[in-house]
């Protein structure tokens, strides 16, 4: 496409420079200066550290063809005649509308389910893409792991993409023939306009509790961001809420009701419900209640939480025309997500159980320990950290959780990143009340060996905040590091004492 054509689109242009180069072809879309080839468009992004515009020069000495730059930055650093440079004012806007037209809109070719909340949203899109494939409906999948579709995965870097990234992401899905999208939408997402030019045919709202104060001002600025999703400017089908969350509530009255399904563990006045539950140690079994009918079923997702995230992705495949029956009768079979409830087992008959799971906030974290306490007969040991250059304010929340409902609790570190680790696992020991006594150690791969070898025959050692990741950031430094791999040697070392 011809820059020309491709500025033609973007609303917010303040200035288009005479150049040669407004008739060359764009090649690529490019947001980091230094990763500018011959033939990109450098689009200069304001961040919250610099402004991506500052480096226009750099981006066109490594031969892009133009930049597009906030008038900020090019007062700053005023265009030379002989650059191809031109300036937008709302430039989210404008790196959306760009990557939007750039890739032909893949985001409204594709029929788009959007989940978002604090907790659920892998669990969510991996049962919608479960069950889109179950009835062989060719589906992309985009979140925390990783963007797949039958014969591609790719490990993610974020939650959700970068709009230059998704709409490249999403254009390659749809190319490939996938009528489905399932992704994982972020409040940083929708804060940051990283999904402007997708129409999402379901969105989903799982929860909103503790997370991101780092990032948001406050619960009400975090819940405004998960709200954007159902607005008309991205929701044009139907909206899939919790209503046993007291922000859902709040986002179900605030919509139409004809554009709602609500969901409720309990609540037989909401459109999907449940009956006769019976919760057991390898699942949950009952009856479940949908505006298309209802069926008996048997899940094997532990716990409460995970049947919230059952109705969710039952309700939206519902609405895209799945058939109750199929869906029921697969939900047995579903294979579970890496990393969340995940057993480590090295023998069928291990004396203890040892489970990995992605619970990095209070709310998961005290879910993760009343659910496992159900079908753990002896002592439950919980061995977490906290996230470092995240959220401060969640990490006594966790102590105090980690205290109250595990027997003994092993703090340790997550991804201390830049912060000082010892930091941290302060913020933690101070909401864990004098009388107990938990262990601290700082080394996660000593924590987790410590935990194991210490447990004794009937115990639950639950090892958090980490689950699928196979990494451990240490300074700007990134190190292999997997629970699941350090929790199996541990085993073979307890098995042979
Ligand atoms: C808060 C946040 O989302 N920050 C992201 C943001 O950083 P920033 O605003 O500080 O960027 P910046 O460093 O000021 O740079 C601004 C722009 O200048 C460009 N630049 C910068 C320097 C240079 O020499 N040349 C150049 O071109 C950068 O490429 C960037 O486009 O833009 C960067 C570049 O795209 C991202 O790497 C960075 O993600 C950080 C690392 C991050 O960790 N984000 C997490 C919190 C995140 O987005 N998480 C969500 C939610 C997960 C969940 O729900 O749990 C997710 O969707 O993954
Ligand atoms: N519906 C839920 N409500 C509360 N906690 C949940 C729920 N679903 C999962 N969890 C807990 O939260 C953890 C993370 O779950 P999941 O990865 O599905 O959420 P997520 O929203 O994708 O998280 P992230 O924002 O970090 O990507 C799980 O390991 C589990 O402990
Ligand atoms: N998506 C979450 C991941 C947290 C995972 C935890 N292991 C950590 O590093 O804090 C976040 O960006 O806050
Ligand atoms: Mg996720």
């Amino acid at each position: 496409m011809k820059l020309r054509e491709l500025l033609a689109t973007v609303d917010d242009v303040v200035q288009l420079p005479q150049h040669p180069a407004m008739d060359a072809e764009i090649k690529n879309l490019k947001t980091n200066s230094h990763a500018c080839v011959a033939g990109d468009l450098f689009i200069g992004m304001p961040g919250t550290r610099v402004d991506g515009g500052d480096f226009w020069q750099s981006a066109i000495a490594s031969g892009a063809v133009a930049a597009i730059i906030s008038p900020q930055a090019a007062q700053k650093h005023p265009p030379t005649p002989s650059a191809c440079v031109v300036t937008a004012d709302d430039m989210t806007k404008t790196c959306a509308q760009l990557a939007a037209t750039f890739h032909d809109y893949p985001g409204q070719k594709l029929k788009l389910v959007g989940v978002t909340g604090t907790n659920g949203k892998t669990t969510i899109t991996h049962l919608i893409e479960y069950f889109l494939h179950q009835a062989n409906l060719p589906t992309a999948l985009m979140g925390t792991l990783y963007t797949r579709w039958h014969g591609f995965v790719q490990t993610a870097a974020y939650t959700t993409p970068f709009a230059v990234e998704l709409q490249q992401q999403l254009a390659t899905a749809f190319d490939a023939g996938n009528e489905y999208g399932v992704m994982e939408v972020s409040s940083h997402a929708l804060a940051q306009g990283r999904i402007l030019g997708c129409q999402f045919e379901v969105g989903v709202f799982s929860n909103l509790t503790q997370d991101h104060l780092d990032f948001h001002l406050n619960m009400e600025d975090y819940f405004a961001a998960k709200a954007l999703l159902f607005s008309p400017q991205y929701l044009k089908g139907r909206a899939i809420i919790n209503a046993d969350d007291s922000y859902g509530k709040r986002l179900i009255a605030s919509l139409k009701p004809e554009k709602v399904w609500s969901y409720s563990v309990n609540d037989s006045t909401a459109d999907l419900w449940m009956s006769n539950l019976s919760y057991e140690p390898n699942g949950v079994s009952g009856t479940l209640h949908t505006p298309k009918g209802k069926v008996a079923f048997r899940s094997p997702l532990v716990g409460q939480y995970n049947l919230e995230n059952l109705l969710a992705a039952v309700g939206a495949v519902l609405h895209l025309g799945l058939d109750l029956q199929l869906v029921a009768s697969v939900i047995p079979e579903f294979p579970g997500v890496p990393g969340r409830m995940e057993r480590v087992q090295i023998l069928p008959e291990q004396d203890i159980s040892v489970i990995v799971d992605y619970a990095h906030t209070p709310d998961s974290l005290e879910n993760l320990l009343k659910a496992t306490r159900a079908f753990i007969p002896g002592k439950m040991i919980c061995v977490f950290g906290c996230g470092g250059d995240r959220d401060r304010t969640k990490r006594p929340k966790m102590g105090k959780i980690a205290a109250e409902l595990a027997d003994v609790a092993v703090v340790t570190s997550d991804n201390p990143r830049t912060e000082d680790p010892q930091r941290i696992l302060d913020d933690i020991l101070e909401g864990i009340p004098e009388t107990v006594k938990p262990i601290v150690m700082g080394d996660r791969a000593t924590a987790i060996r410590t935990a194991i070898l210490q447990a004794q025959p009937g115990d639950g050692v639950l090892l958090a905040g980490k689950g699928h990741e196979d990494y451990q950031i240490l300074g700007t430094e990134k190190i292999h590091f997997d629970d699941r791999e350090h929790a199996r040697e541990a085993l073979e070392e307890r098995m042979k004492r």
